[in-house]
């Protein structure tokens, strides 16, 4: 049989394909030219598959969603406390080429926006990098993320530095609040190639799957970048990754994302999925018309939802059965501290029959999270205080 997957992801597709209002980017050359009409979506999972359909290998360039990958290789190069010193958390509130910086620090106010990108961009690989090496680092980030050799276009990269006087403003200005240090010209160079590499939908999915992953390639199994740095970029992803728009797109489809605007969408559902959309008709804020619809039909359709949680605690206890000399509880799935709670809750139930035994089996347990760990130890502890004899069975070693 044929995956359902990516018939599902066709039908979306045809069913926006008729979306036509926006523009293609008019202030980059380059980008004015574009073909308006392909669409392709792709969708990757956390377990390494791919699928995808529409114009699922047209290369375009990734423009600003490049920026969580650069703030990305950062905050791994340099630290949080370095990175944060330069550039913000907080939502703009406003476009993504504004001057926002925050009042008192001058610090641009997040790493989604072109001040903050740029701020970023110059804090790549270390203090006395120089432009050419800046512009690796976030290449063979990107490249190992995506799982090939990504590469830079060329007229994408001369066309916009044509015409990049607002970028080149606001460097100035960073430079003057001493943000950046290097001359503004190689920096909006070096921002203007990370913007110009060239990817597919199946690229974005994979990369936005492998930041879903907690850092953790879904092809390779390899960790590509730590699990704080990839919380802190989806953090600040969810909070700015839409610009102006993006306490509606939290609300509305609740999937952290990155726009770009060549029409590229990348989103990346913690644990679940990344998803790649392109579609290169723009709306007011830069996002594109069809990329953004794409995700409001996933989200409701497939639960992605990040706010939409299960009440998970309880399902942990799988049953207690009362032998003739044990208790015997059994547990089940990942074990977190919801889940944890409800396992401390059942001990203390058990205690008050004072059985001569019990038993805590781990056999079907997926996974046990630090603090669930800490908390059934604790639990048990207590029993044993109590005077309980407790044995674990835990033949995976999970415990
Ligand atoms: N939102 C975007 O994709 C903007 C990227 C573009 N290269 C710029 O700096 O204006």
């Amino acid at each position: 049989m044929q995956h359902p997957v990516p018939d599902y992801l066709r039908g979306v597709l045809e069913s926006i394909r008729h979306l036509e209002h926006g523009e293609v980017a008019q202030y980059i050359p380059e980008l004015a030219q574009a073909d308006p009409r392909p669409l392709g979506a792709a969708v990757a999972t956390v377990t390494g598959r791919l699928h995808s359909a529409g114009d699922d290998r047209t290369e375009f360039t990734i423009q600003s969603i490049a920026k969580p990958f650069a703030y990305a290789a950062a905050l791994a190069d340099r630290g949080v406390e370095t990175v944060d010193r330069f550039v913000g958390l907080n939502p703009s509130g406003e476009a993504f080429n504004e001057l926002s910086l925050e009042a008192e620090s001058k610090r641009p106010d997040n790493a989604m926006i072109n001040a903050g990108a740029l701020a970023t961009h110059q804090l790549l690989v270390g203090p006395y990098a120089g432009r050419q090496e800046r512009i690796d680092r976030v290449v063979s980030l990107m490249s190992t993320l995506a799982g090939r050799q990504l590469s830079i276009d060329h007229a994408t990269f001369e066309s916009e530095m044509n015409c990049a006087d607002r970028n080149l403003a606001l460097a100035h200005m960073l430079r003057s609040h001493g943000i950046l240090h290097d001359r503004a010209e190689d920096i909006v160079a070096g921002y203007v190639a990370q913007c110009s590499v060239r990817v597919t939908v199946r690229d974005l999915a994979v990369m936005g799957a492998c930041l879903a992953a907690g850092g953790v390639h879904p092809l390779t199994g390899e960790r590509v970048l730590g699990s704080l740095v990839t919380r802190q970029v989806l953090s600040v992803m969810s909070a700015s990754g839409m610009y102006d728009a993006a306490g509606e797109w939290l609300t509305d489809v609740g999937i952290p994302a990155k726009s770009g605007v060549a029409g590229g969408v990348m989103g990346a559902l913690p644990g679940q999925v990344g998803i790649g959309v392109y579609s290169p008709r723009l709306d007011e804020h830069g996002n594109s018309v069809r990329g953004m619809e794409f995700f409001r039909r996933l989200s409701e359709d497939l639960n992605l939802h990040l706010m939409e949680a299960d009440p998970l605690g309880a399902t942990v206890v799988r049953f207690v059965r009362r032998e003739d000399d044990a208790v015997r509880l059994h547990l089940q799935g990942v074990i977190r501290f919801g889940g944890a709670e409800a396992v401390q809750a059942a001990l203390v139930e058990i205690s008050q029959e004072r059985p001569e035994r019990v038993v805590v089996s781990f056999e079907r347990v997926d996974r046990v999270t630090d603090v669930g760990r800490r908390m059934v130890q604790e639990g048990i502890r207590r029993l044993r205080e109590d005077g309980l004899t407790v044995d674990v069975e835990d033949p995976d070693q999970l415990f």
